[in-house]
């Protein structure tokens, strides 16, 4: 049997762990399907390219309101597709060719057979066996299929696949009112297609900051047929004809169906009581703030073990992962702190911190600044009506959260992070930097402003 210094299981984030300060080291990658991993493949990336591609579309769509008429000729759907795989599967082509010439790859699903002991179902058939010292779980996560879609038989994609598809549907269903549902109901709506979204909670995106989620769901509505508070309780058809048997009795019907109803970590696919490695109820690795499981010598980072399921968190955790296992005696810590996020969508959200249900509800005392796109420069030229900036500051002038929607959401809610994470309070923030005038982040300046002011 085969023995590693290294094994890391998992090729997303923890193929990037290993560089020159493992030289010597005999390291195993293993890795189920294709190297790289959701991010690259099937997830940020892709969608990101699509979603842009959506909103040139959609830039055109509404040139007319700015005096410029335009019309969309034709959606080249192979040739959009092609451009986003053309470009991303070399990438983690190479990268598998880049570790094949400087170790050992296994192309095939891991499980433990005892401690940091595993065996491989190999891609191309057969099994391999391994023990480590060490072992990272880097196996990420995978899409929740609801039972009436499993059981009925009819075909459905996920996010894994729906971006491959030969042809755009004229009409797509979606079961799911979450991230993943907001972003493709975009980008497929972007290029022409109907889009219909089926999610059980009573509004979209919910957790997120209240005013976003009734502005969200508001615009989605306009753009989409939206049944919240409804369940699937049949799924029947196939082929181009899919259809929805909601709880009230509606029958959606659709030619494709996508499935965005939550991800789980794989946690259940790897046996993990063979090497004594334990999870919690939501099916996390559980880990300590190293990076450390409860087997010794297992290590585990990214979706499989994160509360917080983004890229950003799973490449910090890698580092700080990486760190330990190069620097043994001087452990770094995982930091979650003020971890952002943002929506890829139109509109696009971005946010960071508690939400002011969640200040409520915590019983914090809090000012609320607010400011809407449309009452600064940047979103007349823009006809911007709907965006806006929420900030959330405590009486100290602590910034306890910050909420956009609107344009460049996702890069402007970066300069409220990072005075979060720098503990720059908000009068500090709105009163010595200039603000460009007139750009959009006047929306910032604004809702600061409004936020420490007296009235
Ligand atoms: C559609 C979509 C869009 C997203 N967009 C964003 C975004 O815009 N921004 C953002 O921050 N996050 C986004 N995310 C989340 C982000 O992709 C994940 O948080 C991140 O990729 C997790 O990285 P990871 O390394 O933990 O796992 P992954 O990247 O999922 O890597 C896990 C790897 O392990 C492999 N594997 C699984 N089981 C085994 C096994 N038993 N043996 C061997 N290999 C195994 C898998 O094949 C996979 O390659 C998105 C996710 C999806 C699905
Ligand atoms: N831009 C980003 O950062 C980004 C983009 C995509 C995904 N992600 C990550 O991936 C994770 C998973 O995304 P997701 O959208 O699949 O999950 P999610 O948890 O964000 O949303 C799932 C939604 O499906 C609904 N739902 C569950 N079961 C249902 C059912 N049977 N019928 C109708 N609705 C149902 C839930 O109420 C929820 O609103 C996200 O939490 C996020 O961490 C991030």
């Amino acid at each position: 049997m085969a023995h590693h210094d290294l094994a890391i299981v998992g090729t997303g984030s923890g193929n990037m762990i290993v560089d020159d300060r493992f030289d010597g080291l005999d390291v195993a990658h293993v890795e189920a399907t294709r190297f790289g991993g959701t991010c690259l493949n099937v997830g940020c990336i892709p969608t990101k390219m699509l979603a842009y591609t959506a909103e040139v579309a959609e830039t055109v769509r509404a040139a007319s309101s700015y005096g410029v008429d335009a019309r969309i000729e034709r959606i080249r759907w192979s040739d959009i597709r092609d451009r986003v795989f053309a470009r991303l599967d070399p990438i983690g082509d190479e990268g598998r060719d880049y570790r094949r010439d400087h170790g050992t790859v296994y192309d095939g699903t891991a499980r433990f057979t005892g401690p940091r002991a595993m065996t491989v179902d190999l891609a191309d058939g057969g099994t391999a066996e391994f023990t480590a010292d060490r072992i990272v779980l880097a196996v990420g996560g995978r899409p929740v299929v609801p039972p009436p879609v499993a059981d009925s038989g009819v075909p459905f994609h996920t996010s894994d696949t729906i971006m491959r598809i030969d042809e755009l549907p004229d009409h797509l269903a979606i079961i799911g009112g979450g991230y993943i549902a907001a972003e493709f109901a975009h980008v497929f709506g972007g290029l022409g297609c109907e889009v219909t979204i089926v999610e059980s909670a009573d509004t979209l995106l919910g957790g997120m900051d209240e005013t976003v989620v009734e502005r969200f769901t508001d615009a989605a509505r306009e753009r989409f047929t939206v049944h919240t508070g409804r369940t699937v309780e049949k799924v029947t058809g196939g082929g181009g004809d899919v259809r929805l048997h909601l709880d009230d009795g509606t029958e959606v019907r659709a030619d494709r169906l996508l499935v965005a109803a939550g991800r789980r970590p794989n946690s259940d696919r790897l046996d993990l009581d063979h090497a004594g490695v334990d999870t919690d109820d939501a099916g996390r690795v559980v880990v300590d703030v190293h990076g450390r499981t409860t087997a010794d010598g297992v290590w585990a980072l990214g979706d499989i073990s994160t509360p917080h399921p983004v890229k950003h968190v799973a490449n910090h955790e890698a580092e700080v992962v990486g760190h330990n296992l190069a620097h043994p005696d001087e452990l770094r810590e995982v930091d979650h702190g003020f971890v952002p996020a943002a929506v890829f969508t139109t509109p696009q959200i971005g946010t960071v911190g508690r939400t002011e249900q969640q200040c409520r509800d915590e019983g914090l005392e809090f000012r609320v600044g607010f400011h809407e796109y449309a009452d600064v420069a940047f979103g007349w030229a823009m006809e911007e009506q709907r965006g806006f900036c929420k900030v959330l500051v405590a009486p100290d002038g602590t910034l306890l959260g910050a909420h956009l929607l609107g344009p460049q959401a996702s890069t402007m809610v970066q300069q409220l992070v990072q005075a979060m994470v720098l503990g720059v309070n908000a009068q500090r923030l709105a009163d010595v930097q200039y603000w460009i005038h007139p750009a959009l982040t006047e929306v910032l300046e604004n809702a600061l402003r409004d936020a420490v002011e007296d009235d």
